[in-house]
């Protein structure tokens, strides 16, 4: 068998990608690694443990109730984030503010970080895939400062790497520092991530569309007459497609990544700005999916290029295969003077 390549290995082994310091990267990297861990061994474990399910009883600057499990990964990312040093800020969905380390020697941190320590929230009680959503940023900021907002408030083309972790049948680390992405399987035996989808790359084309339908009556014009091709018969083009929705962003968007195929969260009547957020949401993924080969918009705009204005705005995505997301954006732009119906 070839020799495995951990995880720290290749990290050690591309420094080169990464134009700063000898270290940071990989210091950066072993905090979320660490983190991810002890995230693992919680959600392998919830159904034994009773305090680790269920709902945490108080709610996000979202108006969403938070989940014992967000909150416990959002701990521990923020402490492990800390620990290291490198990062001076972190912007993340459970908190309403940026946390801005304003003692010592984090203050010196030249990184900050976006999040989303748990995604996939609605799943987490019934066992299916669920992750953690990450984004790294030069600050803008001089070191030794305290961070402010507009170190947080950077568009995704000034994104220094991004990621997800994925907690499901296997757990895996997925990240690009702008060379490409590559995916790594933690070997719980050894408890090590080990090398195991090397430069991933996306199909062009796809069967599969995903979108939570229970929404249809709300979109907009274009989305519904883009699930209308998806769902006509042409062998030509293997249509119909195939309908998939696990409910977690980070499931669906890894399922395309490998299968091929386009997540859609549209503007609807109820989030005329979309559910999903920009910065710990869309822009890590869009940057993933990019480098991967495919294609992230707002249905119009690349996600890459808007620039942010709120820590925790929304914004419509359409997210996957190139060729398919692009066929999604012409319908939008077709029928784009139909509004969303409330
Ligand atoms: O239930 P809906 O409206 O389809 O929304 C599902 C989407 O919301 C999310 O759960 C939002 O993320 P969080 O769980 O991090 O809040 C996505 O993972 C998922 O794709
Ligand atoms: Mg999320
Ligand atoms: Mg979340």
């Amino acid at each position: 068998m070839d020799k495995l390549t951990t995880l720290g290995e290749f990290i050690v082994e591309r420094q080169s990608d990464f134009p700063f310091a000898k270290g940071e990267l990989s210091r950066l990297l072993s905090a979320i690694r660490l983190a991810a861990k002890v995230v693992n061994r919680e959600v392998n474990k919830a159904g034994l443990v009773d305090d680790i399910l269920g709902s945490a009883g108080q709610e996000n600057i979202q108006g969403e109730t938070q989940q014992k499990l967000d909150v416990y990964a959002n701990v521990q990312m923020i402490n492990a984030l800390r620990a290291q040093h490198e990062v001076c800020g972190i912007g993340s969905e459970e908190n309403d503010d940026f946390i801005a380390f304003d003692k010592g020697e984090s203050m010196w941190g030249k990184y900050i970080v976006m999040m989303d320590p748990l995604d996939g929230s609605s799943n987490i009680d019934v066992n299916v895939s669920i992750g953690t959503i990450f984004s790294i940023y030069r600050r803008k900021t001089k070191p030794g400062t305290v961070a402010q907002l507009e170190d947080f408030l950077q568009p995704g083309l000034d994104l220094v790497a991004a990621g997800y972790i994925i907690y499901g049948s296997s757990t895996m680390l997925v990240f690009s520092t702008g060379h490409g992405v590559n995916g790594f399987t933690l070997d719980t035996s050894i408890g090590v991530f080990c090398l195991s989808h090397p430069n991933m790359r996306i199909p062009e084309d796809g069967k599969i569309y995903s979108i939570n339908e229970g929404n249809y009556k709300q979109f907009p014009e274009g989305v519904k007459r883009y699930i209308k091709y998806c769902q006509e018969e042409d062998e030509a083009t293997q249509r119909p497609y195939t309908s998939r929705y696990i409910g977690s962003l980070v499931a669906d968007v890894h399922r395309n990544m490998i299968k091929g195929g386009i997540y859609i969260y549209p503007a609807t009547g109820i989030n005329p700005n979309g559910k999903l957020r920009l910065m710990y949401e869309n822009i890590p993924l869009a940057f993933i999916v990019e480098q991967a080969g495919g294609v992230a918009s707002d249905g119009k705009n690349r996600i890459l290029e808007i620039t942010p204005e709120e820590l925790h705005q929304r914004t419509p995505l359409f997210i996957g295969s190139k060729n398919m997301v692009e066929q999604a954006e012409a319908y939008m732009a077709e029928h784009s003077e139909v509004a969303v119906r409330k």
